[in-house]
């Protein structure tokens, strides 16, 4: 009977439902005995209790300052809120090359929404082993401009909530502290700057590092050639128990971040120290080959990029207590809009050719990005 047919299809589960999605499982973490890093750990749950921004904001000093990196706790999503994003993460790298590359990157157009596959660019002789797919603000800026594979468009209001909620339960509050720091009179300056609403070019990303025969990871170096510092104002990176993230100390040494169960690892990046004249550290990190005894394992990651409006102008704060105090001065020789910031450190990040002509050109260590500013490359 027709009825029974109609009732049988809405009774079909789809495929992407996540009763059929092959869970996420995380590796186990190594048992190698590393030189971690002594990152604090801010209880973003502290915020709204009284006098908890002041804690938390108190905290931070010294790691904002003199680190770059801290983590962050109880940011108001379940493990299962997170755990599900990193099964889309991995289902999605799953698919079949042919339906990745119908969502490319157009990289040729500095637009690196959409999936960026591995091997595009070599470290030594071996091609790189990075997926990434990054996701535009869901803003009206970006609407209808990317297209999905059907395994994403059946939960993109569900990514769209969880990177809306990155957003509003960990930027914005951090942005709010680190106003706290530098004792600016309104504590929603850098949150002005950093609506979610307005044009900027945050994006939320699922990434893939592809597990590595011993020969590939000597032969790349054991990825110990990529220092660089992120471009935007903070990156949020979910834990995930891969060792391979390392810091830059003020000592010269490089350190690796461990994977704190429960919490977000959060780095400062370009943005915030052009606005504090460098007050604030972007710090140095890496991502290196793993221990040895998780190199049979793929490394997944989760992360969240924020960045200011296109159209701030990077220009350091002005009535900011702490940064008259440390005469700090701009970084740049004329006025940039993060638009053009976007556009000249991307420029060297996407095109390694480029950059890699340009170090060879300055012969120091570094290159100008932009209006004197000269980004340094770290080994
Ligand atoms: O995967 C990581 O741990 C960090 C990645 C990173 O540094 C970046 O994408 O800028
Ligand atoms: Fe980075």
């Amino acid at each position: 009977m027709a009825t029974t047919a109609t009732q049988t299809q809405t009774h079909e589960v789809s495929p992407y439902d996540f009763s059929q999605l092959e869970p996420y499982v995380h590796p186990p973490e190594t048992k190698e005995d590393l030189p971690w890093s002594e990152l604090v750990t801010l209880d973003l749950s502290d915020f709204d209790r009284p006098g908890g921004k002041e804690r938390l904001a108190k905290q931070l000093e010294h790691a904002v300052h003199h680190v770059g990196f801290f983590y962050v706790k109880n940011y108001g999503l379940t493990q299962e809120e997170v755990d599900r994003q990193f099964t889309l993460a991995k289902n999605f790298f799953a698919l079949p090359v042919d339906e990745k590359a119908k969502f490319e990157v157009d990289y040729a157009n500095a637009d690196y929404n959409g999936w960026r596959r591995s091997g595009l660019h070599s470290s030594g002789p071996v091609k790189d082993n990075i997926e990434m797919y990054n996701f535009a603000k869901f803003t009206k800026d970006f609407e209808g401009k990317y297209q999905h594979p059907d395994l994403i468009k059946a939960h993109l209001p569900e990514i769209e909530k969880f990177s809306k909620a990155l957003h509003s339960n960990v930027v914005l509050p951090l942005l709010r502290l680190f106003a706290i720091v530098l004792q600016l009179p309104d504590e929603d300056y850098l949150v002005r700057q950093h609506t979610y609403e307005k044009r900027s070019e945050d994006h939320f990303r699922y990434m893939l590092y592809h597990k590595r025969t011993p020969e590939e990871h000597e032969a790349s170096g054991y990825g110990q050639t990529g220092g660089h510092t992120d471009l935007g104002t903070l990156t949020l990176l979910f834990r995930q128990p891969i060792a391979g993230l390392q810091i830059l100390g003020e000592d010269g040494k490089w350190t690796w971040v461990s994977a704190q169960p429960g919490t977000i690892t959060v780095n400062l990046a370009d943005t915030i120290s052009h606005i504090t004249g460098g007050y604030l550290k972007s710090s140095v990190h890496r991502v290196v080959a793993p221990p040895k005894d998780q190199w049979a394992y793929d490394r997944t990651g989760l992360l969240y990029f924020a960045r200011p409006h296109s159209d701030t102008i990077l220009v350091p704060i002005e009535d900011s207590p702490v940064l008259k105090a440390a005469g700090v001065k701009s970084r740049f020789t004329e006025p940039v809009s993060m638009g053009d910031w976007v556009k000249a450190k991307q420029t060297l990040q996407l095109n390694p050719q480029i950059s890699a002509k340009k170090y060879a050109e300055s012969g120091d260590g570094t290159v100008e990005v932009i209006a004197g500013f000269r980004d340094r490359r770290y080994q």
